[in-house]
């Protein structure tokens, strides 16, 4: 950056004089409860869980064995299946959910569920499931298409010459694309201007248009701009090579539910998959219903079978599974059956409990036939030095210090009581201490934490002696 020197002429030729740029204060970042996890931290040469990796501490067994899941729907042979992670509260198998799906990357969906989400007034318990399924299958359309490609270099709206008493409209726009081969001007429809519009294309843009249906996509900056800022939040692409005019390989990935709604609308030409994906942001305007749904089933099977889409099933993670009931559970047997399924990952912290909706217990409040289906991976409780591992990523990934022996006093806590509960504590101690002018958190911080708040196990030794005390005066 050049400076100018402040000139000792009169005022009028002087320069505004350079300020300091003070540092914009810290921003305040969100920090998610697994935020500190990456992935689930395997090592590529043996195929085993690293003791400490990606964020993931211990853990080893059941970390190896996601890892082998993940493979297995890789290679497409887990679909229709579902595995269980079953283990004590606090014992990771969100976290391993959550970083199977870091693991899969982006073509692969991850759709998250709660079992009590599925309980609605308003939507059957049996249709939020088979969204939630639907969700969770991708379909990648792979599609070669005529399309006018390059840098745009120029950029003009082209007014109408007589005015119609509402103000001048656009009559056509004109806009140059240059490739590294050529360069093209070309006219285009009013319509097409609203969606280069709403992309808030640029000259130096590298863009594509659609021949035959006129859809505008910016694909990036021109990378020649690539040096013009110091800091760009924008994504860098190199000129396109070839001609502007050129058929080109297009790739986009839904999920059959992104489907459904998009058909869901009167005016969508059922069937056309180029046309449902342009739709997708499009409101809700009918009901999806079971025919439609098969009608789409019928159409992407075609699809697949001409190999112009691929079908990507991926994962669908509910936690808290023994809060379904048995309607859910018969439900989901027979969508498991379905050939276009995707891997279920049912997660629950529950030992023997009611089933609900049946009378009877079963392990995890899941019904035999059911748990006889599932492949089970158990989490298992961690070790003093394990649990003061992941209380340091945390400290980390909050960003905050401990003194040692408030550190030490924070991981005794997490061993004795509850990791969670020490995981919890980290953010009142930090405004415990900054309250009293401290950056770095002192022992009588997470002392004085401690006291305020119970950890489960006390409140309900509390609870249990206050109802002791209460039979004992009502019997008096
Ligand atoms: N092995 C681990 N390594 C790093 N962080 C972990 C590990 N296990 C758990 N955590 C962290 O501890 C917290 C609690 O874990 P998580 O929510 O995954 O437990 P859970 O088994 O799903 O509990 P619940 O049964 O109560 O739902 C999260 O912040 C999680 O990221």
């Amino acid at each position: 950056m050049e400076i100018d020197e402040p000139t000792n002429g009169t005022s009028s030729s002087r320069l505004a004089p350079i300020e300091e740029v003070k540092p914009t204060p810290k921003q305040i970042k969100r920090i998610a409860a697994h935020s500190h996890v990456k992935g689930l931290g395997i090592d590529p040469e043996t195929n085993e869980a690293l003791p400490e990796g990606a964020g993931f501490v211990g853990q080893i067994a059941a970390r190896t064995a996601a890892s082998i899941i993940v493979d297995m729907i890789r290679m497409k042979s887990m679909a229709g299946r579902a595995v269980l992670l079953a283990g004590p509260p606090a014992t990771g198998k969100t976290a391993i959910a959550l970083a199977m799906s870091h693991e899969l990357g982006d073509g692969v969906p991850f759709v998250p569920l709660v079992a009590s989400e599925v309980f609605s007034s308003e939507v059957k318990k049996t249709e939020v499931l088979m969204r939630s399924f639907r969700r969770a299958i991708g379909l990648r359309v792979k599609e070669t298409k005529d399309v006018y490609e390059g840098e745009v270099t120029e950029l003009t709206p082209v007014e109408t010459s007589e005015n119609s008493g509402l103000g001048k409209t656009i009559s056509h726009l004109l806009i140059g694309l240059k490739t590294a081969k050529g360069s093209k001007q070309l006219k285009l429809d009013p319509s097409i201007y609203d969606s280069i519009l709403k992309q808030r294309v640029e000259v130096g843009d590298v863009i594509y248009i659609e021949a035959n249906s006129g859809i505008v996509k910016r694909v990036g900056r021109c990378d020649v701009y690539a040096s013009e800022f110091d800091l760009e939040a924008d994504e860098f692409v190199p000129m396109p090579k070839g001609d502007v005019r050129k058929s080109k390989d297009i790739v986009q990935n839904v999920s059959l539910h992104d489907l459904d709604l998009a058909n869901s609308r009167p005016q969508g030409r059922q069937g056309d998959v180029t046309n449902i994906v342009s739709q997708l942001m499009a409101p809700k305007k009918t009901e999806v219903t079971d025919r439609l749904r098969s009608e789409i089933n019928k159409v992407v099977n075609e699809y697949i079978e001409s190999g112009v889409a691929e079908l990507m099933p991926g994962v669908l993670f509910i936690d808290e599974v023994h809060m379904l009931d048995v309607e859910c559970f018969t439900y989901l047997y027979r969508a498991l059956e379905s050939p276009m399924a995707p891997v279920v990952v049912f997660a629950t912290n529950r030992g023997t409990t009611t089933v609900r909706g049946l009378d009877d217990k079963a392990p995890h409040g899941i019904p035999p036939e059911m748990l006889d289906r599932l492949m089970i991976i158990p989490t298992m409780k961690y070790n003093e030095e394990d649990v003061r591992k992941i209380l340091a990523h945390r400290t980390e990934a909050e960003n905050v210090q401990f003194d040692e022996k408030a550190f030490d006093l924070l991981s005794r806590v997490g061993s004795e009581k509850s990791l969670r509960y020490a995981l919890q504590l980290i953010a009142p101690a930090r405004l415990c201490a900054q309250t009293c002018g401290r950056e770095i958190i002192d022992l009588v911080d997470v002392e004085r934490c401690t006291k305020l708040f119970m950890d489960r196990s006390e409140s309900l030794q509390k609870a249990e002696e206050a109802q002791k005390r209460l039979a004992e005066k009502n019997s008096k």
